[in-house]
C-alpha cells in the first residue's frame, strides 16, 4: 500500500491550524510528486553552482559580457504572450501579507508581485499564511476588519496581473521534512500556488500562474525552473508553456550568460526585471578577492554608477532585442504615511528615477508602496504616449563589448582594482552595521520587509550592507574618522562597532537583539564570506518550537 503524504510528511512545529486549508492530502501529494521527481536532482544542481562560484571567485572561469550566440545567424523572439500581460507599466511589489496583499490589489497597479524571496520573514506562519492570503485573494474573498485602523479590509475586484516570486532554489522549507530532511522551499512555494490558484486564476480572472524567477547565477538553473514549470503544468493539465515567467536579473553570472538564459526560457519568458540590489550584492560578492571593495557603500552608490548604467542597457537591449518587457528595478526610497515631507522627498527621490528609466525605454518598474503608484503610472504615461509599452526601443550607444565597460572598477587584465587607495569612511561603516542590525532583529520577530531612515529594507537591500562589512573587515580595510590617520578595520575594530551600534537600539526585547548582535558577528567574522545571511539566520528563526 502507498504511504500518505501524511505518513511521509512531518512537520517540525506540528499541525498549524491553517494546514487544513493550505495543504490538504491531494496538495501534499502534488508537492511529493515534485519532490520526489526534482529533490535529488535539485541538491546536484546547487552543489554544482556552490563548486562554479568557487572557482568564479579563484579567477578560474573567464567572465564574458553577454554576447548573442550563433543561434542569431536564425534571429529568434520569445514566443507572444498573453494580451494581458502587455501593460506593465507599475508593478507593485509586497511581502504576501494579510494587509499588503488586500493595500496592493486594490492600488491600481498593473502587476502585483507577491514576494516569497526577499521580503518576507519565512517562519511557518507567515509561510502558511502567505498562501492562504493569496488564495482567499484570488477568489476575492479575503477581508478583515483592523480594529486598530478601525478599517475594513477586502479585495472586491482584481484588475491587476498576480505574479509571485517563489522562494530561490537552494532554500530549504525547513518546517517540512521528507524522510526527516528539510523539502525545498522553491518546490514547495511552486506546488501550493499553483495547486490552489491555477484553476482560479484562468478561469475567474482570465490570468494564469505568472512567477518571478529569483536569483539564477547560471544557465543550467534556468533550465531547471523550466524543466519544473513544465513538469506542473502537466501535473495540473494546463497547456505547456501557459506558467509565465519574468526573470529577475540580479547576479554577475547570469548577466554574463543573459542571452542563452533568454533562449533557453524563451517559450513562456515574458520580461526581464532589474533586479539592482541583489546585483549590487552580487558584484560585491562575486570580486570580493579583488584587493580591496572599491564599489563605493550601499548608502553612497547611485544609480547613476556606470556599471549600474551598464546592466540596465543590457536588460532593456536584450528583452526589447528579444520582444520582451524591460522591467526598471526598485528605488528604495519610501513613502511614510502620516509623514507628508518625507513622503514628498521619497516620491521626488522616485519619479526622478522612473522617469530617467521610462525615458531610456524601460517598459515599467517596481513600487514598494502604494503611495508610489500614481506618479510612477505618471512617469511612464508620459513616455509611453502610444500603445502599452516601448519594446521597439534599443539603446546603441550602451552596447558592452567587454567586461571591462561592465565593471569599470576592475583591470581585468592586471586582476586588480583601477586603484587602491580606497579608504572607507566610518560613519559608513557605522551604517552598514546599524542596517545589519536592524533588520535581522525585525527579521527574527517575523518582518522581512521595513522602513528605515525613509528607505526599504528586504534581504537584497542589506545583503549588500552584510557582504561589504565582511570585505572590509576580512581584508583590513583602511577606514577613516573625520581627519584622523586612517588604521586598518581589524576585526576587534569590528565588533566594537557592532557592540556600539547594537547598544544604540532601544527596545524591551534584549533576547532578539542578542540574537541579531550575535549573527552579525558571525557572519563577519566567518572565514569565507557566507554566500547569504540565511546560511546562519534561518538555522535560529522559529526552530525552538519543535514539536515533531
Ligand atoms: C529590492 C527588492 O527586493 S524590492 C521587492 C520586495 N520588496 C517589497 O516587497 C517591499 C514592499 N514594501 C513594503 O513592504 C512596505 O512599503 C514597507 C514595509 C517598506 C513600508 O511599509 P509601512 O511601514 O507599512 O508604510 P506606511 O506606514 O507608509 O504604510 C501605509 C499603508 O500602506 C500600506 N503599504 C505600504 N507598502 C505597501 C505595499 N508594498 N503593498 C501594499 N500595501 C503597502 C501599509 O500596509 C499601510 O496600510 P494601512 O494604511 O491600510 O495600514
Ligand atoms: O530583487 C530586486 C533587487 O533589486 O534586488
Amino acid at each position: 500500500m502507498e504511504e500518505s503524504p501524511t505518513q511521509v510528511i512531518k512537520f517540525l512545529q506540528g499541525k498549524h491550524f491553517l494546514h487544513k486549508t493550505v495543504l490538504p492530502d491531494r496538495c501534499l501529494d502534488l508537492f511529493l510528486t515534485l519532490h520526489n521527481r526534482f529533490h535529488t536532482q535539485l541538491l546536484t544542481l546547487i552543489q554544482e553552482k556552490e563548486v562554479m562560484l568557487r572557482q568564479f571567485d579563484q579567477g578560474l572561469i573567464p567572465l564574458k559580457p553577454p554576447s548573442p550566440s550563433d543561434k542569431d545567424a536564425h534571429p529568434w523572439q520569445c514566443e507572444p504572450y498573453p494580451i494581458n500581460l502587455q501593460r506593465r507599466q507599475v508593478e507593485i511589489t509586497a511581502p504576501p501579507l494579510r494587509k499588503q496583499v488586500v493595500n496592493a490589489l486594490n492600488a491600481g497597479a498593473d502587476v502585483f508581485m507577491a514576494d516569497f524571496d526577499d521580503a518576507l520573514s519565512p517562519t511557518w506562519p507567515n509561510v502558511l499564511g502567505g498562501h492562504y492570503n493569496l488564495i482567499k485573494a484570488i477568489r476575492r474573498n479575503l477581508r478583515f476588519y483592523d480594529t486598530d485602523k478601525r478599517k475594513e479590509y477586502a479585495v472586491m475586484e482584481i484588475n491587476s496581473q498576480i505574479f509571485i516570486q517563489p522562494r530561490s532554489l537552494g532554500r530549504e522549507e525547513g518546517h517540512m521534512l521528507v524522510e526527516g530532511l528539510p523539502v525545498s522551499a522553491t518546490l514547495f512555494d511552486l506546488a501550493v500556488y499553483a495547486f490552489h490558484n491555477y484553476v482560479n486564476l484562468t478561469e475567474k480572472l482570465g490570468q494564469n500562474c505568472y512567477f518571478y524567477i529569483p536569483k539564477v547565477d547560471t544557465l543550467e538553473e534556468a533550465n531547471f525552473w523550466n524543466e519544473m514549470l513544465s513538469f506542473l503544468e502537466q501535473q495540473l493539465k494546463a497547456p505547456a508553456n501557459s506558467f509565465k515567467i519574468t526573470f529577475v536579473v540580479e547576479s554577475v553570472l547570469a548577466l554574463s550568460q543573459l542571452e542563452e538564459i533568454v533562449f533557453a526560457l524563451k517559450e513562456r519568458l515574458v520580461g526581464l526585471n532589474t533586479g539592482r540590489w541583489n546585483y549590487i550584492g552580487s558584484v560585491v560578492k562575486r570580486f570580493r578577492n579583488f584587493p580591496s571593495s572599491q564599489i563605493e557603500a550601499r548608502h553612497s552608490l547611485s544609480n547613476e554608477a556606470s556599471f549600474l548604467q551598464a546592466f540596465q542597457s543590457q536588460i532593456l537591449n536584450i528583452a526589447h532585442k528579444r520582444g520582451i518587457h524591460a522591467i526598471g528595478g526598485t528605488s528604495s526610497f519610501v513613502p511614510r504615511e502620516n509623514q507628508p515631507k518625507l513622503t514628498e522627498y521619497a516620491i521626488s527621490q522616485v519619479i526622478s528615477e522612473k522617469t530617467k528609466e521610462a525615458e531610456l525605454g524601460f517598459d515599467g518598474a517596481w513600487v514598494v508602496h502604494p503611495l508610489l503608484v500614481q506618479p510612477v503610472a505618471q512617469c511612464f504615461a508620459e513616455i509611453i504616449t502610444h500603445g502599452q509599452h516601448q519594446k521597439d526601443r534599443l539603446l546603441d550607444e550602451f552596447e558592452c563589448d567587454t567586461v571591462d565597460q561592465l565593471f569599470p572598477f576592475i583591470n581585468f587584465r592586471a586582476g586588480e582594482l583601477l586603484t587602491d587607495d580606497f579608504i572607507i569612511d566610518k560613519e559608513e561603516v557605522k551604517n552598514a552595521a546599524r542596517v545589519c542590525l536592524i533588520y535581522y532583529f525585525h527579521w527574527l520577530k517575523g518582518t522581512g520587509a521595513f522602513s528605515f531612515d525613509n528607505l526599504m529594507e528586504v534581504a537584497s537591500t542589506v545583503e549588500i550592507c552584510r557582504a561589504q562589512l565582511w570585505i572590509w573587515g576580512n581584508q583590513r580595510q583602511r577606514m577613516k574618522e573625520g581627519e584622523q590617520p586612517p588604521v586598518n578595520l581589524e576585526q576587534e575594530v569590528m565588533n566594537e562597532i557592532i557592540g556600539k551600534e547594537t547598544g544604540k537600539i532601544s527596545t524591551h526585547d534584549k533576547l532578539t537583539l542578542l540574537q541579531a548582535k550575535n549573527l552579525l558577528k558571525n557572519l563577519t567574522r566567518m572565514k569565507e564570506l557566507p554566500e547569504s545571511f540565511l546560511e546562519l539566520a534561518y538555522p535560529i528563526l522559529d526552530k525552538h518550537q519543535a514539536k515533531l
